[in-house]
């Protein structure tokens, strides 16, 4: 694996520590490469009513859109957990990296026992809803 990925999979890890989580204890990292270089982390970052739960993927997209980044100008995102397999990403994230990632884009997943899987934004979601979708149909 490249140096560059090597140093996402480090912040992801770096991100790791600053999860939010009194209800799982289950740390989750990611970390986003926009094209600039520059690197957005993010943890999973928990709630009491449980359904407002953040993931770390989201929160590390959320966060570069709220900076500024555009949709689909991100390299890769590395995501980390202390799992047997490397993680990977639940539903709703897939549905957000696709709407906000190249479908070429790669997603890096690893645990702490530094196994790693690496696929791409459309491999995660085949057949997903995007927005070109919302394009209605010609009525006669
Ligand atoms: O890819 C994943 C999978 C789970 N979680 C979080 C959500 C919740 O806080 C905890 C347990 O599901 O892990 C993530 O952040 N990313
Ligand atoms: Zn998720």
């Amino acid at each position: 694996m490249s140096q560059q990925l090597e140093q996402l999979l480090d912040e992801a890890k770096a991100a790791m520590d600053l999860a939010y989580v009194p209800y799982s204890q289950f740390r989750v990292g990611a970390a986003l490469l926009h094209e600039s270089g520059h690197i957005y982390r993010g943890c999973n970052i928990e709630n009491a009513a449980y359904g407002p739960t953040n993931c770390a993927e989201r929160t590390a997209l959320f966060s570069a859109i709220a900076d500024g980044a555009k949709p689909g100008s991100f390299t890769a995102i590395a995501v980390i957990g202390e799992t047997t397999e490397p993680i990977t990403p639940c539903g709703v994230c897939r549905q957000v990296l696709v709407e906000l990632c190249s479908p070429d884009m790669k997603v890096i997943m690893s645990n702490l026992k530094g196994d790693r899987t690496v696929m791409t934004v459309a491999e995660l979601l085949p057949g997903a809803f995007t927005p070109s979708s919302l394009a209605k149909e010609e009525h006669s």
